[in-house]
């Protein structure tokens, strides 16, 4: 809804004497924490967000370009900036001298370590979070908590090895990473597809454009002898189980290992990766298959999702992921993505629109992918007012090769300020029903995995969650907003009732966020500079949550906007506020004192944003 289309409603769920009249899509803050009642927060487009900065060549101004979108930050400068003089990484453990690959002379990096030492910024107060907590610190000499494990005296490190024997035993590391020969031998197109390169070569064979795919299907009817059974088995899969399953959807930038390990500790039962891309990953770029890594904790429950055009891309990213990496429970189809980029590519949300294609991929996908099952995440259309996705859900089930569907209950057009369709979601989970049901009637087919039906959009507490779960045809939620902006969400699922947290207490989430991903992105001052700048990317949803003893009225809404307005205490006002320049200083109590090459350019470009600009 627009500024200018504002109607009144009513608070229906308090008694008649405390009804209060707000504005729709406005939030009802008690008249006491409310410090200036016409400076609205604006709203948050996230639509860009699904791509990550995949999406920033959209929204160019001028001629030929795009129409800007507002509130949108483009070209973000994301790079964190390195230190000026490096300690040479052979030089990391004074116990433990590695030969550098360079030599001393030709090394663009230090070799003299009193130097480096000497160049240090002072070192940041406490104990290296890393070092607590495995009882040993990688970044070793580069760590700015050094002070905390190293002995001036010999000049050693100080290392609790048994320490790090118990955290591995308590899962604490990381998993799924592409060994170095694979990604070596796909750079050099070496990788022995060798039931990709067979599940390609039939689908080529039989299917040379979309419109042949219903073709081959009539043909399989009419003339059963003809038709030639492909030449390769379809592993059994693992079975999924999405039966009220606390569901974190896949977030880009957001959605990044800490964040998902924070997000199992506080309930999720089910993770997916960032969506990485097919033609990258086949490409073997770094960046790109960091993507597919996880937290040892986050198995099972898995899922990778994947966004590609083309069948042959995916059938080989699948084979790859399902050869190299051990900790997948799932392997997810992007059609959702809504940014141009993709979408222009034919991949994401474009896919809605070719469904041939898209069955095409998911059936490379799933013959290629071994026991790992796949799963598609799909919006309601790609048209505004104009839904396709139950006929779209019910060829896919007919094509019997997903184990579950998300559906999101907006259309590509559709921006976030409008609700998700959940009657539509509800009508989507019947078609699945009845097909399920059709399947356990028919006791002879071999097949009976039942496929899985997930709603998604807008849950923001457990009163929505529940709503859904107790859909029939619904098996779960995805939550991707709403798990961002109230991490303990789950928390609440469980509790069955809305949580009052303190400042205090979400701090203590934000601390174990800041650890976790010193864990991931290391202690040096590179890895402190990323822990910071994703802190604050998630910071810059977490300040959107409205405490609930500061609201009117229950219950929250996640598209609602408030007036400015003031928490219970310093911390509470803070925690909210809309500045990233107050991000920056959140992340200082954490990490230490930024320093003045510290970028962070936000996303959504916020009111105070705007005002100091
Ligand atoms: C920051 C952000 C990043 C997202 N990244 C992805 C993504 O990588 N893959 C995907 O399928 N959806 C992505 N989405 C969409 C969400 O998974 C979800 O479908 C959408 O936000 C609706 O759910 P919600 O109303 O609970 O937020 C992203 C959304 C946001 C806000």
């Amino acid at each position: 809804m627009t500024a200018g289309e504002k109607r009144t409603s009513e608070a229906l769920d308090q008694p008649e004497s405390k009804k209060v009249h707000v504005e729709r899509g406005m939030a009802a803050i008690k008249p006491e924490f409310i410090v200036q009642k016409d400076r609205i927060v604006d709203s948050f487009d996230d639509d860009e967000a699904e791509g990550g900065e995949r999406g920033v060549e959209e929204g160019k101004s001028g001629k030929g370009g795009k129409k800007k979108r507002r509130g949108q930050n483009k070209n973000r400068d994301l790079k964190q900036k390195r230190e000026e003089i490096r300690l040479c990484t052979s030089l990391l453990d004074p116990d433990n001298i590695k030969t550098c690959a360079y030599g001393p002379e030709q090394c663009r990096s230090t070799h003299n370590v009193e130097e480096y030492l000497a160049s240090k910024p002072v070192d940041i107060e406490g104990i290296c979070p890393v070092f607590r907590a495995i009882g040993y610190c990688p970044a070793g000499l580069k760590c700015r908590w050094l002070q905390s494990h190293y002995d001036k005296e010999t000049r050693k490190l100080i290392k609790d090895l048994g320490r790090t024997e118990a955290s591995k035993i308590e899962l604490n590391y990381e998993v799924n990473n592409v060994s170095h020969e694979a990604r070596g031998k796909l750079r050099k197109k070496q990788y022995d597809f060798a039931i990709a390169g067979k599940v390609i070569e039939y689908i080529d064979s039989t299917v040379q454009n979309d419109e042949n795919i219903a073709n081959a299907k009539e043909q399989r009817k009419n003339n059963e002898a003809t038709y030639v059974d492909a030449p390769y088995k379809i592993a059994e899969k693992k079975r999924l189980d999405f039966r009220n399953a606390k569901i974190v959807s896949p977030l880009t930038t957001v959605g990044n290992l800490p964040y998902r390990r924070l997000m199992k500790k506080l309930g999720a039962d089910i993770t997916y990766s960032e969506m990485a891309l097919s033609v990258p990953l086949l490409q073997a770029t770094n960046a790109e298959w960091a993507l597919p890594k996880a937290h040892r904790t986050e198995y099972p429950g898995y899922g990778v999702q994947i966004a590609t055009s083309k069948h042959w891309a995916a059938a080989k990213v699948a084979e790859i992921i399902s050869r190299e990496t051990e900790h997948v429970s799932e392997l997810n189809l992007n059609c959702g993505c809504p940014i141009d980029l993709l979408y222009r590519q034919g991949q994401g949300s474009a896919l809605l629109e070719q469904p041939a294609r898209l069955v095409r991929i998911l059936k490379a996908m799933n013959a290629s992918s071994g026991d790992i099952p796949v799963t598609v995440k799909i919006r309601t259309g790609s048209k505004e007012n104009k839904n396709t996705a139950k006929t779209l859900v019910e060829r896919l089930l007919a094509e019997n090769d997903v184990a579950a569907i998300t559906l999101h209950g907006r259309s590509r057009q559709q921006r976030y300020t409008k609700e998700a369709d959940w009657n539509y979601i509800a009508e989507v989970g019947q078609v699945v029903q009845q097909w399920n049901d059709k399947k356990e009637e028919n006791k002879d087919s071999r097949d009976t995995q039942r496929t899985c039906f997930v709603g998604n959009g807008d849950v923001f507490s457990h009163v929505d969650w529940y709503n859904a779960v107790n859909t029939d045809g619904i098996d779960s939620v995805m939550v991707a907003r709403g798990a961002l902006i109230k991490p303990w969400i789950f928390e609440e699922v469980e509790a069955q009732q809305y949580l009052d947290k303190t400042a205090t207490e979400r701090l203590d989430i934000l601390k174990t966020f800041s650890d976790y991903a010193l864990e991931h992105w290391g202690t040096d001052e590179y890895g402190v500079g990323l822990a910071r700048r994703f802190m604050c990317e998630f910071l810059s949803f977490t300040h959107r949550y409205i405490p609930l003893g500061i609201l009117e009225r229950l219950p929250p809404k996640i598209n609602e906007r408030p007036p400015q307005w003031k928490g219970r205490n310093e911390m509470e006002t803070l925690l909210g506020s809309t500045d990233y320049k107050d991000w920056i200083k959140i992340t200082e109590m954490f990490l230490g004192k930024s320093g003045d090459d510290f970028v962070f350019t936000p996303k959504h470009k916020s009111n105070s944003y705007e005002k100091s600009n």
